[in-house]
């Protein structure tokens, strides 16, 4: 194994991560990862297909751990906290996550789908602090304007890009610490994947955003720092600017270059 290309970021880092390895059974997906995720920013998660993007973001909020048989080793500290110790629902309440495919609980109302993480903490809202949530929620995932007057119509009567939208606005409504995302626009048009792209950019003015992308020009487009796996090790890890023009480990640049497909 060689001398790795980590560099650390010069924000203040939220995530701390020392040693970390993820098995499905006896085989680790995740190999040895040390790494600082700053704070505030945008972190694309890169690397070829099955290189360990999706398991490594799962553990961020001790998701990885409740596939059957699989385990995590090492520390993640979260401010300062190793999440490993800590509640996992509490873990996902400040580390939210939005996945490939948006998915809107099909029998719920808009306004219901925004609060459904108070629903499954088992918070009761007065019915102006309610209104007053979704109305942020949606704002800040850039959809009020679209529903604000089919609120209480169903999340699955909008278009896919304006369910993921309602799906980022859900995990938002949490006041999460953290935006984990995967894939976000791989199910999407290109139209609706230009406006998801813009309010990741807006977004990290609030909360910190981990993206895997498959896509190199996306990444460029939304990302601060770049983290580069292999075969659930991770090779290089920088400003996006300086990896992708200066690429550290050979890997990184044949990838760059397309020649992993
Ligand atoms: N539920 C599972 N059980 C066993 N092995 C798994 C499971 N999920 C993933 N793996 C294996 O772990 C490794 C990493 O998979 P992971 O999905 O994290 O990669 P990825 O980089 O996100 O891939 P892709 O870009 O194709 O989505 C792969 O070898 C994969 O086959």
């Amino acid at each position: 194994m060689g001398a790795k290309a980590i560099v650390d970021p010069k924000e203040p880092a939220i995530f701390d991560i020392r040693n970390l390895w993820a098995y499905y059974g006896e085989k680790p997906a995740i190999r040895e990862v040390t790494v600082k995720i700053p704070e505030k920013k945008v972190t694309a998660v890169m690397g070829p297909s099955g290189c360990g993007k999706t398991t490594f973001i799962r553990c961020l909020n001790r998701l990885h751990e409740l596939t059957p048989g699989a385990r995590v080793e090492g520390e993640i500290y979260l401010k300062g906290e190793n999440i490993l110790d800590l509640d996992p629902v509490l873990v996902r309440r400040r580390v939210g996550m939005v996945f490939q495919r948006p998915n809107p609980f099909p029998t719920m109302t808009i306004y219901d789908n925004v609060l459904a993480g108070y629903k499954l903490l088992g918070i009761r809202l007065r019915r102006e602090e309610a209104d007053r949530i979704v109305e942020e929620a949606l704002r800040k995932a850039a959809l009020w304007e679209e529903v604000k007057d089919s609120l209480h119509k169903r999340g699955t009567y909008l278009s896919g890009g304006q369910q993921q939208r309602l799906c980022i606005a859900r995990a938002l409504a949490i006041n999460p610490e953290v935006l984990l995302m995967d894939e976000p626009t791989s199910a999407l048009d290109p139209k609706s994947t230009a406006k998801i792209e813009e309010l990741v950019v807006e977004l990290k003015r609030s909360v910190t955003i981990v993206i895997v992308t498959h896509n190199i020009a996306q990444a460029g487009r939304v990302s601060d720092y770049t983290a580069f796996f292999y075969l659930g090790e991770l090779v290089e890890f920088g400003p996006t600017s300086q990896v992708f023009t200066v690429p550290r480990d050979p890997r990184t640049e044949d990838f760059l270059k397309g020649k992993f497909g």
